[in-house]
């Protein structure tokens, strides 16, 4: 499978509010989702946001997995997220270190809240609600950051 390249901090791409996408359920989205589950496999991410293929799009994917920082990380399916919402937030924040595929050798201490309700649509185009809490979160936020065009070194304290 040809090379899908991630976006470096620096490209327009990655400063701009993605747009909505019109048809959750379409073919553009689902074989936008291929290629955006490709490159975060092949990159070794645990989210992708669809900047970073430099599709301006509001689609992102978290896929939380034990890794090296964090060994007790909760294995999960990926789960795709067309047109995510914040529905809101918890009070608590706590700081974790992040990465990014488009900003590669850097880590950061990032305080974010520690738990988050979301609204969302499937690729089959239904709504979905999900509560995350914890690295799951974490990712969220990080990748819905990515939609608003804020990479992580802007957050970190
Ligand atoms: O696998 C990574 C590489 S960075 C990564 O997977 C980003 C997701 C992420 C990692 C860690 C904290 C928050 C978000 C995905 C990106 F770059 F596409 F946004 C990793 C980095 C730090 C901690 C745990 C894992
Ligand atoms: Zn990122």
């Amino acid at each position: 499978h040809e090379h899908i390249g991630i976006a470096l901090r620096g490209e327009k791409v990655l400063s701009l509010r993605a747009e909505a996408a019109e048809d959750p359920s379409g073919p553009l989205i689902r074989q936008l989702a291929k290629d955006m589950l490709i490159a975060m496999k092949t990159h070794g991410g645990v989210g992708i946001a669809a900047p970073q293929i430099r599709v301006s799009k509001r689609v992102l994917i978290i896929h939380s997995k034990p890794n090296e920082r964090y060994p007790d990380a909760p294995e999960m399916e990926p789960v795709i997220m067309v047109n995510p919402e914040i529905i809101s937030y918890s009070e608590c924040f706590d700081s974790m270190w992040e990465g990014c595929l488009s900003v590669p050798g850097l880590r950061g201490l990032v305080p974010r809240q520690t738990g988050v309700s979301v609204r969302y649509h499937d690729l089959t185009g239904k709504e979905q609600e999900a509560c995350l809490q914890g690295f799951p979160a974490r990712i969220f936020q990080h990748e819905f950051d990515h939609l608003e065009g804020i990479l992580f070194p802007l957050r970190v304290a």
